[in-house]
């Protein structure tokens, strides 16, 4: 049996557990890829640190770049464009298999990176880029390619789905929750990625290249995160029957591709609704499939280190057997198939829940349906939420609209913004599933 050179780029939550892996369980990697891998360094920023001393410092080294051009394998697991892009580019130059899990890399590069493996008999392994150890695209890239695929939507984002369960569940502060999912592994080293929404778009580009083949990139998602959310806003959601999740959605519509990452009411017997903790579930929709639901530990370092190893065995199987990579069609990502466009929000079809704190004096509710009305929106329930004593003059309204066009939605909310009667617009939230 051949030994084939393994080179580790960090050890952070992912990296060490791959780490591990590939120390305890060589024996059967070995016999499963057909190759001895050799773990032969890992880079790290700091040969000191703790989680260092913790793996053993023979391994370990400060320079990527030497121990990138001594491997057959390069696992990046570093994170973030820079150094990761270019140490990822230098592996795939030289034709060597690189798996990685860097959506943030991917949804700006990946179109270049593809090409590179291609051009020089490389592999560019990615599964645990998106949803963790859930196999997601490689079915789509692969097991749906004589498929047409039609909507992707899912929770992606672990530590986005980790707080909301938490604040909807116990009622639980915001940063505190953030702190644990911090500490379990399970968020990115600046967590704003996490809160922002901007993982869950990258993830969202990644899903809609495969599905769409297009190069998309994360610049063409529009993005809402969770720092708005309120307790007041989860409390809302549970009465009416809600639960609030962060949903990644890439749709086909006539003209092109939208893609979009927001909070989103999901009802509580729908199955996104019972999705907990840091776990992730993702809906495929293909025209002859119909529907798919695949659901898993979407982030931490264990299960994310089991996608790694996963992409890892396989292109090594390939390898074993003699198939360059480049002639390896079922793993090739073709983003450049297509010139199906990126459309804006406003393109897409959807409904709003929205919060007022209004006046509450007669005819106020006439007036506020007539702006529904003239922007051809469509009430599907209106209720007053709470009533005050008739001097506090306030009352709190929920209304949730029937589906309409996203632009219309955002003028009739606008116009109803305006009106003096409506002393604050509490929330607006959008709603699918229902
Ligand atoms: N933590 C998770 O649940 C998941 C993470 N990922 C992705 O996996 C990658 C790694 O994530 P984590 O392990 O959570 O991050 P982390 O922040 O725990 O680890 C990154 C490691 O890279 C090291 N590093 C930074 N710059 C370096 C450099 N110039 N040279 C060598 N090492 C350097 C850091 O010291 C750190 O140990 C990221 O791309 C992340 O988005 C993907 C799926 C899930
Ligand atoms: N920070 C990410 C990690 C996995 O991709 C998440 O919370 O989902
Ligand atoms: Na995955």
């Amino acid at each position: 049996m051949n030994t084939l050179k393994v080179a580790l780029l960090g050890a952070g939550n992912v990296g060490s557990e791959v780490a591990r892996i590939l120390l305890e369980d060589s024996e059967v990697l070995a016999s499963r890829a057909g190759s001895h891998l050799e773990l032969i360094g890992i880079a790290v920023r700091d040969t000191e640190s703790k989680r260092a001393e913790h793996i053993g410092h023979e391994l370990l080294t400060t320079d990527a770049e030497a121990l990138v051009d001594q491997a057959d394998i390069v696992i990046e697991l570093i994170g973030g464009i820079e150094p990761a892009g270019s140490l990822v580019a230098r592996a795939l130059r030289r034709g060597s298999v690189v798996v990685t899990g860097n959506k943030a890399l991917l949804a700006e590069r990946g179109a270049e990176l593809f090409q590179l493996a291609r051009d020089n008999g490389g592999h560019l392994g990615f599964e645990a880029a998106v949803a963790g150890a859930i196999p997601i695209l490689r079915p789509i890239n692969e097991s749906l390619s004589g498929d047409r695929i039609t909507k992707v939507m899912g929770i992606v984002n672990g530590t986005t789905n980790f707080i909301l369960d938490a604040m909807d569940t116990t009622g639980a502060d915001f940063g505190d929750v953030l702190k644990q999912a911090q500490d379990l592994g399970y968020a990115e080293a600046d967590p704003t990625a996490d809160i922002e929404g901007y993982d869950a778009a990258a993830k969202a580009a990644i899903l809609a290249m495969l599905s769409f083949h297009a190069d998309f990139r994360i610049g063409d998602v529009f993005r809402e995160g969770i720092t708005s959310i309120t307790a007041e806003d989860v409390d809302a959601a549970k009465d009416a029957g809600f639960v609030i999740k962060l949903l990644a959605i890439a749709e086909r519509l006539d003209n092109g591709v939208a893609m979009r990452v927001h909070p989103t009411l999901i009802p509580r017997e729908h199955p996104l609704g019972a999705v907990h903790g840091a776990f992730n579930a993702v809906f495929v929709e293909a025209d002859n499939a119909g529907e798919l639901m695949f659901y898993g530990q979407g982030a931490g370092g264990r299960p994310t280190a089991s996608a790694v190893m996963g992409d890892l065995v396989s292109a090594v199987r390939r390898l074993t057997r003699g198939i360059g990579a480049a002639k390896d069609a079922d793993a090739a990502v073709e983003v450049n198939q297509s010139n199906i466009k990126a459309l804006g929000i406003e393109n897409v079809l959807t409904s709003y829940c929205i919060g007022l704190t209004v006046t509450d004096r007669p005819g106020v509710l006439s007036r506020i349906a007539a702006i529904f009305a003239d922007n051809g929106v469509s009430i599907e329930q209106m209720r007053q939420t709470r009533g005050f004593a008739e001097d506090d003059q306030a009352s709190i309204l929920r209304i949730i609209t029937h589906r309409g066009s996203e632009q219309a939605l955002a003028k009739t909310v606008e116009s109803i913004r305006e009106l003096d009667v409506v002393s604050h617009v509490n929330s607006v939230l959008r709603v699918e599933g229902n």
